[in-house]
């Protein structure tokens, strides 16, 4: 090993480079969880906005219904006092002028204007200015029958003649007039309740309606930001899992690939060779004194000088080659398709070359060399246990023989 100065350059760690561009687990993991609190979060929103709405339309609706139909029974109350009213009076003429001989008909138009009266008092007991007019139309009725009934007990107690010189048909007009103004004050004033039913039923379907239209719309949204966030997550993990699978198949140092994969690959070559009549080489080199480099700069600078040399070994072989690190200072080059040995020596004296020239590792100029066992399929064995152990025991011959050179198996 020789060290000289030579100026620095500055580079990317593999940690980071590997680290670039994934998420971490954790992230990965808070990301799936507020994913999920926030769809909870969110269907719960949607579920009380619904709940809510629902209820807030079905007690409109319901309101509205309830009150069309007491305005219903109003309206036709106030029709049915004006009827019974008239009764009481043509029966109350027939009884004192016409041809009825009993009282008995009137009487009972009286009895029903009564119960209509007492009717439309029971209906409005709810409605204050209702109430006043209903109070107002019950003396106003009270009153017509007042006069009715002195008529009638005229007729009774003396004769007919007395009777009818009692009747006033002024007195009577201007009674029932009285009467008409408040029965059309009161159903103007039930129109206006009916007009409010309707509004309120219109605004709960129209409510309705927009509150349909929020809910399609948040679910669509939510149902997208939804999507959009599992496939993050879903892509996030495609990530992390290449990635562990690359750590699984690869050295840390140097990204090269490991003992695992070399072993993989190399029995996939030994397959293919040996389905195809072919030959393919092992070449297990290691490097020389690489122990004194980490004694004299340190163990970072070692971890730097392995990573040059990867990079060195990568791009001296061919792109069909393999280069593996399988631990230490050692590392293991296949040459599949192989032609001949010579091919083989051409092969290991350009790696051996390669590996020879000058490293600059913090600031310093290094220089290493490396020793080569190699051997061959099928010639020196057709597993791959077999080859690597008989290229480890020429790499042996190699660093016995003086290092810094090539030996094939024998
Ligand atoms: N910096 C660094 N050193 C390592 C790593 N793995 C193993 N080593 C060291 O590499 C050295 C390899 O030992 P050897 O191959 O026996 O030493 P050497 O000086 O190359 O000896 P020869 O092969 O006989 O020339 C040991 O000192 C190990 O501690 C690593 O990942 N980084």
């Amino acid at each position: 090993m020789e060290l000289e100065p030579c100026p620095v350059s500055a580079g990317v760690s593999a940690g980071q480079a590997r680290r670039k561009g994934h998420m971490s687990m954790n992230q990965q993991n808070r990301m799936a969880i507020t994913t999920l609190i926030s769809g909870i979060l969110a269907a719960s929103f949607l579920a009380l906005l619904i709940g809510w709405s629902v209820f807030d339309i079905i007690s409109d609706i319901k309101r509205a219904a309830v009150l069309k139909a007491r305005n219903h029974e109003v309206t036709s109350a106030l029709n049915k006092l004006q009827i019974n009213l008239t009764n009481a009076e043509k029966s109350e003429r027939g009884y004192v002028v016409g041809s009825e001989v009993s009282a008995t008909p009137y009487l009972a138009a009286v009895e029903e204007v009564r119960w209509t009266t007492d009717l439309i008092h029971a209906l409005v007991s709810n409605d204050s200015s209702q109430r006043s007019n209903a109070a107002r139309l019950e003396k106003l009725v009270e009153s017509k029958l007042g006069t009715l009934q002195f008529v009638v007990e005229a007729r009774e107690a003396s004769s007919i003649q007395a009777a009818q010189l009692l009747m006033s048909v002024e007195q009577d007009k201007l009674e029932t007039d009285r009467i008409k103004d408040v029965l059309s004050e009161m159903e103007s004033h039930e129109n206006t309740v009916l007009n409010k039913a309707l509004r309120i039923r219109d605004g709960a379907f129209d409510k309705l309606w927009w509150v349909l239209a929020a809910l399609t719309f948040m679910l669509f949204a939510g149902a997208i930001w939804q999507y959009l966030r599992v496939r993050k997550i879903v892509q996030y993990a495609a990530k992390s899992e290449a990635a562990i699978r690359h750590l699984a198949n690869h050295d840390v140092l140097t990204e090269l690939p490991n003992r695992r994969l070399l072993l993989e690959r190399l029995d996939t070559h030994i397959d293919h060779a040996h389905s195809n009549a072919q030959s393919l080489a092992v070449m297990f080199m290691d490097l020389d004194g690489f122990k004194k480099v980490n004694d004299t700069i340190g163990h970072d600078a070692g971890d730097e000088l392995l990573k040059c040399v990867a990079q060195r070994l990568k791009s001296t072989i061919r792109a069909s080659d393999t280069v593996a690190r399988i631990g230490g200072d050692e590392f293991i080059v296949v040459v599949p398709k192989l032609y001949g040995a010579d091919t083989a020596a051409q092969i290991a004296t350009t790696l051996v070359d390669a590996v020879s020239r000058p490293y600059c590792i913090k600031g310093r100029s290094i220089k290493v060399s490396t020793s080569i066992g190699i051997s061959f399929y099928p010639k020196h064995g057709v597993s791959s246990g077999e080859l690597l152990e008989r290229a480890d025991q020429a790499l042996n011959q190699a660093k016995a023989s003086g290092k810094n050179r090539y030996r094939f198996a024998s």
